[in-house]
C-alpha cells in the first residue's frame, strides 16, 4: 500500500478493481473520471489524458465555472464522454481512476454562493469516495494552499497544519478543502482506497474565464483592454504562480505514483502581487496605469510552496517561469477577447 511516509498507511486492502482490469483477453481501456473536467486545469488535464490511446476520458461537471468550449476539441471523439452532473448527487458509473477537480476555484466564485462550495467540497468528495469505494477506482483530489490559511510558516512544507478562520467568508472554501482531506484519509485508513491528494498553489495559463476574478487573469485582461491593473490592498501580499502544463504534469505523476501525500505542487517563485502588475506592465503594455483597490477579508498575506516532496517523490519540478508564462496567456485572452497587440 502507498504511504507518504509518515503514519498515514490504510491497514485495509484496497477495494478490488473491476473484473475487467484482470481480464486476460480483454484489452481494456483505463477509464478515467474527471469531475470539473470543463473547468481551466480539468481542460488541460483532459487535454493530455486523451494523448495516451489506452484512456477514456469521462468529465461530470455542472458548468458553474466551466464550459464545454473548454472541450469542444474532444467532444464527439469515441474515447471521450462528458456528463453534465453535479457532484453533490451521487454517480453510479464504471471507472478506474478518478481526477477529483470538481469545486469553484476562484474567491469570488467560492464567495458567491458558500453553502454550495461546502456541499461540493464535503459531499461532492463523499460522492466520489463511494464511488472509489465501489469500483476500486484510485481517487486523486485537488486540494490547496488556502488549508495553510494565512500561514504563520514560510514557505509552506506539507507538515505545516494552517492557521485558517473557521468562521470567515473564505472557509467554506479552505474549510471545505481540509474537510474533503479528511475524508480521502478516513476512507483510505478505513477502507483500504487508494488516494492521492495534490495541495495546488496558485495556477495560471490560457483558458482560464477572463472574468475568472483571479489575479492574474485580471491583470492580463485589463492590459490588453487598457485598463488600470488594480492591485488589491497592501500589494505586498505575495502568491506563487504555477503555469499549468506543469501543475497538469504533476497531478500526472501523483496519480500514477506510489505516494498518497498530501504534496505540494506550485512553483516556489514569489512575487508581490505590485511585482506581478510590473510584470504584467512592461511584458504586455508598457502604458497601463497601477492603481490600488481594497481588499476583502481574510486574504493571505504570504504564499510560497515548499515542494522538496514533490522533487524527491515524484521527480518533478515546474519548468516555465512567469515571464514566459504570462505570454503564453496574453496570446490566448487576445484571441478571446479579440484584440491585437499595438504596432
Ligand atoms: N487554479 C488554481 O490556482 C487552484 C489552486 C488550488 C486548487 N485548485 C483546485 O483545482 C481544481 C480546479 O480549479 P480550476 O482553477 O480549474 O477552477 P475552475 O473553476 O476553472 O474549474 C472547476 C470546475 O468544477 C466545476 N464544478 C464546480 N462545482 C461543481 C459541482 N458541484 N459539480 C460538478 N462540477 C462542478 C466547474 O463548473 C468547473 O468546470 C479545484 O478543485 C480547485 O479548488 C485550483
Ligand atoms: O484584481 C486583483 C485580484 C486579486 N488580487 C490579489 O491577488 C492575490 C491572489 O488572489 P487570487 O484571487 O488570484 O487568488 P488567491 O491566491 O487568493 O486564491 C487562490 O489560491 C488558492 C486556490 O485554491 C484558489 O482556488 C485560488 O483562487 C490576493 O492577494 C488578492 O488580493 C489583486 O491584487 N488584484
Amino acid at each position: 500500500m502507498a504511504s507518504n511516509g509518515n503514519s498515514h498507511v490504510s491497514t485495509k486492502p484496497p477495494p478490488e478493481p473491476s473484473p475487467l482490469r484482470k481480464a486476460k483477453f480483454f484489452q481494456a481501456n483505463m477509464r478515467i473520471l474527471v469531475t470539473g473536467g470543463a473547468g481551466f486545469i480539468g481542460s488541460h488535464l483532459v487535454d493530455k489524458l486523451m494523448q495516451n490511446e489506452k484512456n477514456e476520458v469521462i468529465v461530470v461537471d455542472n458548468y458553474f465555472t466551466g464550459s464545454k468550449d473548454n472541450l469542444k476539441q474532444w467532444i464527439g471523439h469515441p474515447r471521450f464522454e462528458l456528463i453534465r452532473h453535479d457532484v453533490t448527487e451521487p454517480l453510479l458509473i464504471e471507472v478506474d481512476q478518478i481526477y477529483h477537480l470538481a469545486c469553484p476555484a476562484s474567491p469570488i466564485f467560492y464567495k458567491y454562493n458558500p453553502v454550495k462550495t461546502i456541499k461540493t467540497n464535503v459531499i461532492g468528495t463523499l460522492n466520489m469516495l463511494g464511488l472509489a469505494k465501489r469500483t476500486g477506482a484510485r481517487i486523486l483530489l485537488t486540494s490547496t494552499s488556502e488549508v495553510y490559511g494565512d500561514p504563520l510558516m514560510h514557505p509552506q512544507d506539507e507538515t505545516y497544519w494552517g492557521n485558517v478562520n473557521p468562521i470567515g467568508v473564505r472557509s467554506c472554501y479552505d474549510e471545505g478543502k481540509r474537510v474533503a482531506e479528511t475524508l480521502m484519509f478516513d476512507y483510505h485508513r478505513q477502507h483500504g482506497i487508494e488516494i492521492r491528494i495534490a495541495r495546488i498553489f496558485n495556477t495560471y495559463g490560457p483558458r482560464m474565464n477572463i472574468d475568472d476574478g483571479r489575479v492574474v487573469s485580471n491583470f492580463i485582461a485589463q492590459a490588453i483592454r487598457d485598463e488600470p491593473l488594480t492591485v488589491q490592498l497592501p500589494g505586498t501580499q505575495t502568491r506563487s504562480f504555477c503555469y499549468v502544463s506543469d501543475m497538469v504534469d504533476g497531478l500526472m505523476r501523483l496519480m500514477d505514483g506510489d505516494n498518497t501525500g498530501p504534496i505540494n505542487i506550485g512553483n516556489p517563485g514569489e512575487f508581490t502581487m505590485l511585482e506581478l502588475a510590473e510584470n504584467v506592465k512592461e511584458l504586455i503594455n508598457p502604458e497601463v496605469k497601477i492603481m490600488t483597490v481594497e481588499n476583502t477579508p481574510d486574504d493571505p498575506r504570504q504564499r510560497k510552496p515548499d515542494i522538496t516532496k514533490a522533487k524527491e517523490l515524484l521527480g518533478w519540478e515546474p519548468k516555465v517561469k512567469l515571464r514566459d508564462g504570462l505570454p503564453l496567456m496574453e496570446e490566448d485572452f487576445r484571441g478571446r477577447l479579440g484584440i491585437s497587440r499595438k504596432k
